[in-house]
């Protein structure tokens, strides 16, 4: 059902006396008709993204799959405003991101995303701490010994607060995609992207670093994963398969819960969808 009362933020009347009553949340993503074309020269150009739509709904926990070069990497680059989609519309909590300029556009990024990635990208002068603090510390009001705790804070509960004043020489890919994932939390996002965080890691330490993303979705931050595992996609609650610059289908689990749920046979059973959908 269409909302009909906008209201100032871009949320309707309807998904906020909805989100309070908790039947059903707002969206903090929605793209609409989005395409992606790049030019190769030559006069062609290349048509990433087809017409996509995606609603995200807050507190989600979504993952996308499906064969290389489908556009996974382009899709989260381009609701996450990293890239400029070439027509459509993605709003994030209500705003267009389309129109913003890129001062607003990285203000956005930086207060309410946070990003993770394969190449974990520590900046290798800095300690990992303040690896963490450094997105904090871009706003000068911040108070440096507020964000030194909450830094601190974070790294004990990802169990790695021995190794706050090590470089980045001194640690292991999962410790180190553990600081990463840290940093993405310092500013309190309201939405974490992640394009393969587990690619480059062993299956202990990928199983691990998704164990800690399951929590943090727990207690209410919205993630979108890119992964071709799926191992990770099992964590999730929600796969998008894409093809060829679409999302062709997708499957809806109930959130993963590691009191309740097999994660074996919620890996098996995404194994068969994929299977089904000739992936
Ligand atoms: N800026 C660009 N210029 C030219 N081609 C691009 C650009 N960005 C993406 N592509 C192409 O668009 C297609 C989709 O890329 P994308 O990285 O989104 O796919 P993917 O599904 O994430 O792939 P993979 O699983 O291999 O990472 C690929 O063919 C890629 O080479």
């Amino acid at each position: 059902m269409r909302d009909i009362v906008e209201t100032k933020s871009g949320l309707s009347m309807r998904n906020i006396v909805e989100t309070k009553i908790g039947l059903l949340k707002s969206n903090i993503v929605e793209a609409k008709s989005m395409n992606k074309k790049v030019a190769l020269g030559n006069d062609h150009e290349l048509h990433i993204l087809k017409d996509v739509n995606l609603d995200i709904e807050e507190g989600e926990f979504i993952s996308v799959m499906g064969p290389s070069g489908s556009g996974k990497s382009t899709l989260l680059y381009n609701v996450s405003g990293m890239d400029r989609f070439s027509s459509g519309s993605v709003t994030f909590n209500g705003s267009e991101i389309g129109s913003m300029k890129e001062e607003e556009l990285a203000q956005l990024r930086l207060k309410s995303m946070g990003f993770i990635f394969q190449d974990i990208n520590l900046l290798k002068n800095l300690s990992l701490i303040d690896n963490v603090m450094f997105p904090a510390l871009v706003s000068k009001e911040v108070d440096k010994n507020v964000v030194y705790q909450k830094a601190k804070r974070l790294m004990e509960m990802m169990g790695i607060e021995k190794l706050a004043d090590n470089l980045i020489t001194q640690g292991s890919g999962g410790q180190l995609q553990r600081v990463a994932i840290c940093r993405a939390l310092i500013n309190d996002p309201d939405i974490l992207f992640g394009d393969e965080p587990t690619g480059a890691l062993d299956s202990k330490s990928s199983a691990d670093i998704m164990a800690i993303l399951a929590e943090i979705n727990r207690q209410g931050t919205t993630i979108m994963l890119v992964t071709h595992d799926a191992k990770v996609a099992a964590k999730t609650e929600r796969v998008l398969f894409m093809v060829d610059g679409k999302i062709v289908t997708q499957k809806k689990m109930r959130k993963y819960d590691p009191q309740l749920d097999d994660i074996k046979r919620r890996e098996e059973n995404i194994m068969k969808w994929l299977v089904e959908n000739g992936f």
